[in-house]
């Protein structure tokens, strides 16, 4: 995909910093052991951070643990001064609302609320009152252009169209930190832009964006760049 997203602004410091320490994942495998991911200690700076590497490598363990979806082996993922695998499940899952969106390949909607209730499903998770968070969606939903869609299910929405309610989603609760998985792998070139460029917003206000991608043009729209094999993770200048 050639992606021709608009120049980036200035770079803002992280509201919150997010940390590697050590980290590293193995899973048993036979009678032996697999490293998915060799120690890595890493500050991710603002911007964005694009993760490449080949299949396998290690990218999805890694942003598995940077949102405490697994545990790691040894190491330590820090969000400001949290340590979130130090969490109960239940901390980690509160903490997660609070400070993470996600944007995965497929966009994950629920199919049975229309965009406007996706968009709120965290913040009603959350607790905010219903008027609130009414609108709240709804600013966020404007932003990704989706006015006009507030009432569609996902299935009466575009690959594109969903993708955007996606991302509405991931910023509503206003996260520090934004994990996005081949977020522009099932969409056409012109909707990917589009998603591109709504992540790149974040990017440059603050957020700490972490995008797996196998696209080479998509990688190179990040600020910051990490490649991974065999599971080592190596920073790109
Ligand atoms: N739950 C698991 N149990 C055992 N091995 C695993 C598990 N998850 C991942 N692995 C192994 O860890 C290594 C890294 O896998 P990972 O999914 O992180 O790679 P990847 O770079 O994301 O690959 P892809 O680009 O294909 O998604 C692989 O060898 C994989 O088989």
């Amino acid at each position: 995909m050639t992606a021709c997203v608009s120049p980036p602004a200035p770079l803002v410091t992280p509201k919150i910093q997010l940390q590697t320490d050590a980290l590293s994942r193995t899973y048993p495998s036979g009678d032996g052991q697999i490293t998915a991911l060799r120690s890595f200690s890493h500050t991710f700076a603002g911007g964005m951070t694009s993760v490449v590497g080949p299949s396998g490598s290690g990218k999805s363990t890694l942003l598995n643990l940077l949102a405490g979806f697994d545990t790691p082996s040894g190491g330590a993922v820090r969000v400001g001064d949290t340590d979130i695998h130090s969490l109960s499940e239940a901390g980690r899952a509160d903490f997660r609302l609070k400070h993470y969106g996600f944007v995965f390949q497929s966009h994950n909607l629920v199919a049975i609320l229309s965009a406007q209730e996706n968009v709120e499903f965290p913040l009603m998770l959350a607790g905010v009152p219903p008027r609130e968070r009414r609108e709240r969606a709804r600013a966020l939903l404007a932003q990704v252009g989706l006015e006009g869609r507030t009432h569609h299910l996902p299935s009466h929405l575009s690959g594109g169209e969903a993708q955007r309610v996606a991302i509405a989603r991931a910023l509503v609760s206003d996260p520090a930190v934004l994990l996005a998985d081949e977020p522009t792998g099932n969409l056409d070139t012109r909707s990917g832009e589009v998603i591109l460029e709504l992540l790149t917003r974040p990017a440059r206000e603050g957020k700490t964006v972490v995008l797996i991608t196998h696209d080479p043009d998509v990688a190179a729209l990040a600020d910051h760049h990490l490649r991974v094999r065999d599971g080592e993770v190596t920073v790109e200048r």
